[in-house]
């Protein structure tokens, strides 16, 4: 693992009005590395997301560091960063996220004629393959389709391929399986993890989901009320929660494991978290 942070947040403040809604925040994300920003609802997670993306409301005053690469982006919005300082995002609202009037194909295209200089020909080709690797059916079809034609988990992959043909050494996923089935976030969740390590990618996965953390990050770092409580490898805050919040969140993850699967073993809680 590179020594260097791809991503370095350090005493994040955002305020909003009057609320601060971010309170010294500091956290690395190494070269390679999933790391997950755990939290309950309104605890700040998506402010400090947007933060990193530069994608802040104007009415947001924001203090510290953020650096991506080394250089410092805290006051740089997203369209006026550099090309190595982008960040790529996949949302929660995945209908949103794309232009529901544009087909897969034009919209995955783009990257690849505008970030990388293909010719139409070769962008065709790369969107193929990318759709391929997603493990998505019938890219030949899919191509012609709008967003409202393919399913929730469908669109949610395609968001991912499109996060990954920007090619951006940092991928922002902010609660992208959320509003998905439990087998399709299983699905979404595989195909995180296998792109952002086939394609080293380091990932900041924004979630309220310890299960679905626990699947795919090495290490979290747990916010309550824009401040952060704890942070660490996953296994080990799984074991041995310090804080009362993450106490509650192992203790919750586990109230709703399967019968079948209650006094298993001591190292029970981690096999279930990250079996599904
Ligand atoms: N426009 C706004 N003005 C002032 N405060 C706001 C505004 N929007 C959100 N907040 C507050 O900012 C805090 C952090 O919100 P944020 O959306 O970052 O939380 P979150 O952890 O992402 O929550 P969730 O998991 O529900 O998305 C919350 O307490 C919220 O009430």
């Amino acid at each position: 693992m590179c020594s260097n942070p791809v991503l370095s947040v350090r005493d994040l403040r955002i305020q909003i009005g009057q609320q601060l809604v971010v309170e010294g925040l500091s956290f690395d994300v190494m070269a390679d590395e999933r790391v997950c920003l755990l939290g309950a609802s309104g605890s700040g997670k998506s402010f400090t997301a947007k933060a990193v993306l530069g994608l802040l409301p104007p009415n947001a005053r924001v203090q510290g560091s953020i650096r991506l690469l080394g250089q410092e982006v805290i006051h740089t919005p997203a369209a006026q960063r550099r090309n190595e300082t982008r960040v790529s995002m996949v949302f929660q609202d995945s209908l949103s996220a794309l232009n529901p009037l544009v087909t897969i194909g034009s919209q995955l295209r783009e990257p690849f004629t505008r970030h990388h200089g293909l010719s139409r020909k070769a962008a065709v080709q790369a969107t193929m393959a990318l759709l391929e690797a997603m493990g998505l059916p019938d890219p030949q079809r899919l191509i012609k389709r709008t967003p409202a034609e393919l399913s929730g988990g469908q669109r949610q992959r395609v968001c991912i391929a499109l996060a990954m043909a920007c090619k951006t050494s940092l991928l922002v996923a902010d609660e992208p399986t959320t509003a998905l089935d439990v087998v399709t976030q299983a699905q979404v969740l595989r195909t995180l993890r296998e792109h952002t390590d086939k394609t080293a990618t380091s990932l900041l996965f924004i979630t309220h989901d310890l299960h679905a953390a626990a699947q795919l990050c090495q290490r979290a770092v747990i916010i309550e009320r824009g401040v952060m409580i704890e942070s660490g490898e996953l296994d080990t805050l799984i074991t041995a929660p310090q804080h009362r919040f993450t106490q509650e969140l192992v203790a919750a993850a586990h109230s709703v494991q399967p019968a079948e699967l209650m006094g298993a073993t001591e190292r029970m809680p981690i096999d279930y978290l990250k079996s599904a």
